[in-house]
């Protein structure tokens, strides 16, 4: 039976649209459960592999299934030849977001099971891709500076490697960490758009990869994942180096009489702060500490405090985000694809919920455009 409301919730807004029991954010008590854990336990102790199997399982892994999936992720990180072929054949001037969409999709053709959506295939995929993308993001960010790949080393852990793939180091451990508590909390966040978008996908039986490949489409951009690359434009735009807080005061003054987004900033849910930033905001606090750069957190904590003063906005987990990827050496464009390696484990875990408990998403709309009329003579 169709129950239809005449009621219009732009965007979406405020409409409970499913259940899910991968994760719950709750804006009145600030807090983020994955799977019932508060993300800044995870964040705090957890590796992302363990993560990623919580959030596909339910539970954390006990140690001999967490030996047996490290196994299978470090067998898997290689770049492929074929994916490799496809993205050789992409122009350097593309944005790193659409390099990696495509990537995501040629892994989907190139899966003879790619149709089979099984929930044991979907678990297979969904490991596949999660061990792979990395691989694509650093091969790209290392094509773009004129460097060779860097083979995968499987005496690291995720996070570890992903930074070994992409400058051919692994850095101090301060930096790993930081990078790997981004990637917890970047990792799944319930029914925002594009984990939203991988559920309609799904809700059409489509498979796994055409979620996913949809998924990054919506994640690029700058209202939701694209604000972490944004920020890094707003900060260069402000400028690094002394007096950084007093420019960021006068550079909002500019941008909010010329009615600007400031990138970073709000949230759809969250109106009191979003649950991630304290976490990740320490972590950034340790990366100036470890590069001497008080500047940054200078020019974080200028734009952060004019914001709520003239605004009574507070930052989302990209405001902290993206300074600390730049920190951490990576280029701007290559923001956006560290969230979407993260975000792997989320996205594929509602897939397999919304396929395990189907209908299909398909919402009515209320017709404002033309009368009927009739076609003119011809
Ligand atoms: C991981 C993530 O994806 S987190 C989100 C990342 N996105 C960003 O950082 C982009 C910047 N932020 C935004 O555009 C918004 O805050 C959103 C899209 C995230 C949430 O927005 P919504 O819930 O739809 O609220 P909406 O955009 O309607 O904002 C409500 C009011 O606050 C203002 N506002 C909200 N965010 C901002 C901002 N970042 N800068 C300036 N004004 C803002 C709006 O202009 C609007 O003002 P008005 O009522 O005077 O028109
Ligand atoms: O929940 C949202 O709307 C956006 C967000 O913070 C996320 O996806 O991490």
């Amino acid at each position: 039976m169709t129950h239809a409301s005449s009621e219009i919730r732009k965007g979406l807004s405020g409409v409970v649209v499913d259940t899910t029991a991968v994760s719950k954010v709750n804006p009145e008590t600030n807090s983020l459960l994955y799977r019932g854990y508060p993300v800044q336990q995870l964040a705090a102790s957890c590796s992302m592999e363990e993560v990623a199997w919580l959030l596909w399982h339910g539970d954390l892994p006990n140690s001999a299934e967490l030996a047996g999936f490290q196994r299978a992720e470090r067998a898997q990180r290689e770049l492929t030849p074929p994916v490799r072929a496809v993205l050789d054949q992409l122009p350097l001037s593309a944005h790193p977001m659409d390099v990696l969409r495509t990537a995501v999709s040629a892994m989907g053709a190139l899966d003879p099971a790619a149709g089979d959506s099984s929930p044991e295939a979907d678990r297979r995929k969904s490991l596949a891709l999660f061990a792979a993308v990395p691989a694509v993001v650093a091969y790209d960010q290392r094509r773009r500076r004129g460097q060779d790949p860097v083979p995968p080393r499987d005496d690291l852990d995720y996070a570890a490697n992903f930074l070994w793939m992409t400058f051919g180091e692994v850095p101090a451990d301060v930096v790993v960490d930081a990078f790997r508590t981004s990637l917890v909390l970047y990792a799944e966040h319930s029914f925002n758009a594009s984990t939203f978008t991988a559920r309609v996908i799904t809700s059409t039986l489509a498979d796994l990869h055409a979620a996913v490949t949809g998924a990054v489409g919506a994640l690029k951009g700058a209202l939701h994942g694209g604000a972490n690359e944004a920020v890094m434009h707003l900060f260069t735009e402000i400028g690094f180096g002394d007096g950084a807080a007093a420019r960021a005061e006068q550079w909002l003054e500019r941008a909010l009489a010329e009615r600007r987004k400031v990138m970073g900033f709000g949230h759809r849910v969250y109106k009191r702060g979003d649950s991630r930033v304290p976490t990740m905001r320490a972590a950034l606090e340790r990366l100036v500490e470890h590069y001497g750069r008080r500047d940054v957190l200078d020019l974080y904590e200028g734009l952060e405090a004019a914001m709520a003063e003239r605004k009574g906005i507070l930052p989302n987990l990209d405001y902290p985000s993206g300074p600390a990827y730049h920190l951490m050496g990576f280029d701007t464009p290559t923001f956006t694809p560290l969230f979407v390696a993260a975000r792997i484990p989320g996205w594929t875990a509602h897939v397999m919920e919304q396929a395990q408990s189907n209908a299909l998403i398909r919402p009515l709309s209320a017709y404002d455009g033309k009368p009927e009329r009739d076609l003119p003579p011809r």
